[in-house]
């Protein structure tokens, strides 16, 4: 927001961290070597939040609703709230898009995914991503409020299908890394890309979202960003699990979003009749119904069958 000129306040909870970011303009914690950019106001107060334009919600994907409730009490009714998450809400299985539609009833709603790692965006290398509303105008207006000379962001009103994009994507990574972990091949992995999307692809459709926004950048661009390297968090879990460590170990204290959404993604796909058998395999290898081994070798022996179906 900062790069594409905006004045930003940057809310975080902790008042010593933004008293400390505000002083030494890094943050060596999460963004090693990137210099915060003078636009940036850090601040530990939300109600430092109640003037802006819009907020963008980037607090993991189970806060979505503690996050929401805090904000309503300070944002004006008519202040857009932009979910930047990628998730499912454990508990309840709803969207983010739900949660915060149900704390905020009535308010205006964005969703921004995509193949975006923060260290890219923050150095200023060339990123893109995709930014839902169902306000069409809305939608067009944040998107190039927010969109600067390094980070370029389409629009849709589509905010199931981008939604579903950025949640799922993260479990399918899992089940990527750890078939790198595993040392099973590129070819292996690959076929997990592409059966992993045809997956993704019958979730969204039973869920609301077009097809054409997961082809695009919240789905399949992500998807490919998140299964092809250890700089994702995902991967590098399930890289780890492949390595033999287990769920609790291979997170190594970081934020994992497929390992919390797995089992919601699964339920959700079971409630429609939607197959997605790389998904229930992951959760199966997280809830410790089986091995890895035990989750290649039931997706290799599934009976053989037509490619779309
Ligand atoms: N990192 C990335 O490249 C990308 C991340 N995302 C998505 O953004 C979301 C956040 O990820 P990311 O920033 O990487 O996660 P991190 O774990 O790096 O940071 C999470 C931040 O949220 C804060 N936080 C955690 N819990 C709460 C809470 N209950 N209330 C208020 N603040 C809280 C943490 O504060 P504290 O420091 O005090 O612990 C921390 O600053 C995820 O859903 C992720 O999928 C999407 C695209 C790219
Ligand atoms: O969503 C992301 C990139 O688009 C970040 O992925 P990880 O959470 O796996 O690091």
């Amino acid at each position: 927001a900062a790069l594409a000129g905006n004045a930003v306040a940057l809310w975080m909870r902790d008042p010593e961290q933004a008293a400390l970011l505000a002083g030494t303009r890094t943050n060596p914690r999460f963004l090693p070597g990137v210099r915060l950019h003078e636009a940036i106001r850090p601040t530990a107060n939300l109600a430092d939040l109640a003037e802006t334009e819009a907020v963008l919600l980037v607090t993991p994907a189970q806060t979505t609703r503690e996050m929401t409730a805090a904000l309503s009490a300070v944002l004006p009714a008519a202040t857009p709230l932009v979910l930047c998450a990628k998730g499912i809400e454990r508990e309840t299985r709803a969207f983010l898009s739900d949660v915060a539609e149900a704390v905020r009833p009535g308010s205006p709603l964005a969703v921004l995914s995509g193949p975006s790692f923060a260290d890219d965006v923050a150095r200023g290398l060339p990123t893109a991503v995709t930014l839902a509303c169902r306000d069409a105008a809305l939608a067009r207006r944040i998107a190039a409020a927010l969109s600067g000379p390094t980070l370029r962001i389409y629009h849709r009103t589509d905010v199931r299908g981008v939604e579903i994009g950025g949640a799922a994507k993260n479990v399918l990574a899992i089940a990527c890394g750890a078939v790198a972990g595993r040392g099973l091949g590129e070819s292996a992995k690959a076929a997990l890309v592409a059966r992993g999307f045809a997956e993704l692809l019958r979730f969204a459709r039973a869920y609301g979202g077009e097809a054409e926004t997961l082809m695009g950048l919240a789905g399949l661009g992500d998807l490919v960003l998140t299964c092809s390297t250890a700089q994702s968090r995902n991967f590098a879990f399930g890289l780890r699990l492949g390595q033999g460590l287990s769920p609790e170990a291979a997170a190594e204290g970081r934020l994992v979003e497929g390992a919390s959404t797995a089992r919601a993604l699964v339920a959700l796909a079971r409630a429609r009749e939607v197959d997605m058998p790389i998904s229930e395999a992951v959760e199966k290898i997280l809830n410790g119904a089986w091995t890895l081994d035990q989750a290649v070798d039931a997706l290799m022996n599934r009976p053989i069958k037509s490619e779309l179906e």
